[in-house]
C-alpha cells in the first residue's frame, strides 16, 4: 500500500515537473522572435532546469521519499505553472493601443536580458535608431519603462504635460529597504514632495542665491591655494570645494579638511544608493515580494547589504541636523537653509515636528544631490580646457580684459564674460553630467504620435542622447563653446543645455541647478586668471595624452590618467 502510495506520488511529481518545463519551453518558443533555420537555444532558466534541477529531482523522486512531501512539490509545480500561463496570457491581452517599438524580449521575463548594465543611454540611442522611433518600449517582468531619446519627447510629455509625468517610480531598494524615503528626489509625487520642494526653492531661488557669494569666493580662494601646493590632488580639491558650499549652504557647517567627517559620512551613504539605482540592478524592483524574502535566507544577499546600509542613510540625515541643533541652543550656529528655517518656524521654543522634518530631510539631501554632480562639472571643464588649449587661452584672454590681471574674477563681472560662461554650457552639453537625468512615472495613459504610454509606466529621459543630437548641436562631439556665443556661430545659437535637459525636465527640474552654476562658474573663472590648465608630463618629459573616459553610473564623472593637469601661472589673489 505504501509502496503504491509512493510510486503513485512520484509519477504526479514527475508529471508536474515534466508538465511544467513543457509550458516554459512551449512559451519560450511562442514569443521568441527566432529565424526561421535557427535552432533554437533555450534562455537561462531552461538550462537551470535541465542542468541542475532535474537531476535533483531525480534523486528526490525515487520511491523511497516521503510521499506527502512529494506530493506538495507536485501541487506547487503545477501552481507555478497555472502562474506561467496566466502571466503569459495577462502579458499577450489584446491591447487596443500600440506601444512604442523595442526589443521583443521574452514571455514573462519581458526585456530582462535586453537592459543594458553599463552606458544604457548609449544602447538606447542605438535602439532608438534601429527602431526608427525616438520612443523605446522595454518591459521586465510586466514593469514597462518608456525612454525617451529626443528633445521633442521629452519636452512635450516631462515639460509640457508635467502634471502627469511627475511622478517618480516605487525604487523598491533604495526607498523601501535602503530608507532613503526621506530624500525628496526619491519621492511620489504627492503633498509631501511640493512641500519639501517649496522648501527648498524659497530658500535656493536665483534672487536669494547672492547671499553665497561670499562663501563661494572664500572656498575658491582656498581651492586656488591648495592646486598651488598639490596640484596632483585636483580631484580631491574639487570635491571639498563643492562639498564646502552645500554643506554651508545646508547646515552652517565649515569644511576644513579633506577627510572631513561629513563628507565621509555622506560617501559612505551615497555610494551604495549610486549603485542600486542603477537601471536594472535590482531585481526586488522588478519582483516586489522579493522585498519580503528575509535577510537570512540564501541569495539574499540584497537584504543584508540593504539593512547595513540603511544605518548610513539615516545617520546621513541625522547626525549633522542634530549637531546644528545643539549649536543653535549653544548660539554658535552661522547662518545656513536649516538654521535660518528652524528659526524662522519656531514658536515659543516649539517647531511643528512635520516642519522639523522637512527642514532636516532637505538639508540632509544637499551634499547628496549636490556634491557629485558639480564636482563632475568642474572635473569635465578641466579636462576639456587641458584637450583644447586655444579655447582656454581666448577664455583667459576674456578674463584678463576684465580684470586685467589685478584682481580675482567675481559674480558682478559674469555678464561680461559670455565666453568664460560658453565653455561651462558647452561642458554641461559635451560632457552630460546625468545622461539618463533621474527616472519619471507617468500617472496616467497617455498618448504621444501614435504610440500609447501605460499609466505607471517609467519614463526616462536619454539626455545624453539629447545634447548629442546632431540635429540641434551639429558635430555633436566636438567641444565648441561658440554654440552658446551671440553673433559668433555661423548657424545662430544653439539651444542652451540648461533647457534641453542637463538638468532634468518638468516640475522636477533640478532646484539646485542655480547654486551648482554659481560654484562651477567662481571656480573656473578663478582657474582661467590664475593658472594654465595643460596636460601632464611624464619624467622623460613626454606629454600625456589624457584619455577621454567616464566612470558609469548615474552621475557620470570623468577620470583622467594625467596626475596633474595645473601649470601654475600667478599665485591666487585675495578676493576682492
Ligand atoms: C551640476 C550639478 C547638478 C546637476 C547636473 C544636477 C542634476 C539633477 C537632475 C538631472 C535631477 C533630476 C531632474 C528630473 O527628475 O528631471 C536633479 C534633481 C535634484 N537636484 Fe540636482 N543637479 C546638480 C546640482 C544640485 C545641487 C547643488 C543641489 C542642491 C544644493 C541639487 C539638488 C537637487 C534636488 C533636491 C533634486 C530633486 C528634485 C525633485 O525630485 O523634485 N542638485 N538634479
Amino acid at each position: 500500500m505504501s509502496t503504491n502510495l509512493t510510486q503513485t506520488s512520484s509519477f504526479l511529481f514527475r508529471f508536474s515537473y515534466w508538465h511544467l518545463i513543457l509550458v516554459i519551453t512551449a512559451l519560450n518558443r511562442v514569443g521568441r522572435p527566432h529565424k526561421k533555420h535557427q535552432p533554437i537555444t533555450f534562455p537561462i532558466l531552461d538550462c537551470i532546469f535541465f542542468k541542475h534541477i532535474n537531476p535533483a529531482f531525480d534523486e528526490v523522486c525515487r520511491p523511497t521519499s516521503i510521499p506527502i512531501l512529494t506530493m506538495v512539490s507536485s501541487a506547487t509545480l503545477y501552481s507555478l505553472c497555472t502562474l506561467a500561463v496566466c502571466i503569459y496570457l495577462w502579458q499577450r491581452r489584446p491591447r487596443t493601443s500600440r506601444l512604442p517599438p523595442g526589443p521583443k524580449g521574452y514571455p514573462l521575463f519581458g526585456n530582462v536580458w535586453d537592459i543594458p548594465h553599463d552606458h544604457s543611454w548609449l544602447t538606447y540611442a542605438k535602439w532608438a535608431k534601429k527602431y526608427n522611433s525616438d520612443v523605446i518600449h522595454l518591459n521586465v517582468f510586466g514593469a514597462e519603462t518608456i525612454v525617451l531619446n529626443s528633445l521633442k519627447a521629452a519636452t512635450e510629455l516631462l515639460d509640457k504635460r508635467s502634471s502627469n509625468y511627475s511622478d517618480r517610480p516605487r525604487m523598491i531598494m533604495a526607498n523601501e529597504l535602503m530608507g532613503w524615503e526621506w530624500d525628496f528626489a526619491h519621492m511620489p509625487y504627492t503633498d509631501r514632495w511640493r512641500r519639501h520642494r517649496r522648501s527648498f526653492h524659497q530658500y535656493f531661488q536665483p534672487r536669494n542665491l547672492s547671499a553665497y557669494y561670499p562663501v563661494q569666493r572664500k572656498v575658491t580662494v582656498t581651492f586656488l591655494e591648495q592646486i598651488l601646493q598639490t596640484p596632483e590632488h585636483f580631484s580631491a580639491h574639487i570635491r571639498q570645494h563643492v562639498g564646502s558650499i552645500v554643506l554651508r549652504a545646508a547646515y552652517g557647517y565649515e569644511v576644513k579638511t579633506e577627510d572631513d567627517f561629513y563628507i565621509d559620512l555622506a560617501h559612505k551613504a551615497m555610494q551604495p544608493l549610486l549603485l542600486v539605482v542603477h537601471a536594472g540592478a535590482n531585481m526586488v524592483d522588478f519582483i516586489p515580494a522579493l522585498k519580503h524574502i528575509p535577510a537570512w535566507f540564501p541569495g539574499a544577499t540584497f537584504k543584508k547589504n540593504a539593512e547595513i546600509w540603511a544605518r548610513d542613510t539615516l545617520k546621513l540625515r541625522d547626525i549633522p541636523f542634530e549637531n546644528l541643533k545643539k549649536a543653535i541652543a549653544e548660539g554658535t550656529a552661522e547662518q545656513s537653509y536649516a538654521c535660518d528655517n528652524l528659526e524662522k518656524l519656531t514658536v515659543d521654543g516649539v517647531i511643528d515636528p512635520a516642519e522639523e522634518e522637512i527642514i532636516r530631510n532637505c538639508a540632509g539631501i544637499m551634499y547628496l544631490a549636490g556634491s557629485d554632480t558639480s564636482a563632475s562639472l568642474v572635473h569635465s571643464w578641466l579636462l576639456a580646457m587641458a584637450h583644447y588649449p586655444e579655447i582656454q587661452r581666448k577664455a583667459q584672454e576674456e578674463i584678463d580684459s576684465i580684470v586685467e590681471n589685478s584682481r580675482l574674477p567675481d559674480f558682478n563681472d559674469r555678464s561680461s564674460l559670455p565666453y568664460v560662461e560658453a565653455t561651462l554650457l558647452e561642458t554641461l552639453r559635451w560632457a552630460p553630467i546625468t545622461p539618463l537625468a533621474l527616472p519619471h512615472r507617468v500617472m496616467q495613459e497617455d498618448e504621444y504620435e501614435g504610440y500609447t504610454i501605460p499609466a505607471g509606466a517609467t519614463v526616462t529621459p536619454n539626455v545624453w542622447a539629447i545634447l548629442h543630437c546632431e540635429e540641434y548641436y551639429p558635430e555633436p562631439f566636438k567641444f565648441n563653446p561658440d554654440r552658446f556665443v551671440k553673433g559668433v556661430n555661423k548657424g545662430g545659437l544653439q539651444p542652451d543645455p540648461i533647457s534641453t535637459g542637463a538638468f532634468g525636465f518638468g516640475r522636477r527640474t533640478c532646484p539646485g541647478r542655480y547654486l551648482a552654476l554659481n560654484s562651477a562658474w567662481i571656480a573656473v573663472a578663478s582657474i582661467l586668471s590664475t593658472y594654465n590648465v595643460s596636460k601632464a608630463i611624464d619624467n622623460e618629459g613626454n606629454v600625456i595624452e589624457p584619455l577621454i573616459e567616464y566612470e558609469d553610473g548615474l552621475v557620470r564623472y570623468a577620470y583622467y590618467t594625467i596626475s596633474s593637469p595645473f601649470k601654475s601661472a600667478h599665485l591666487p589673489q585675495k578676493p576682492p
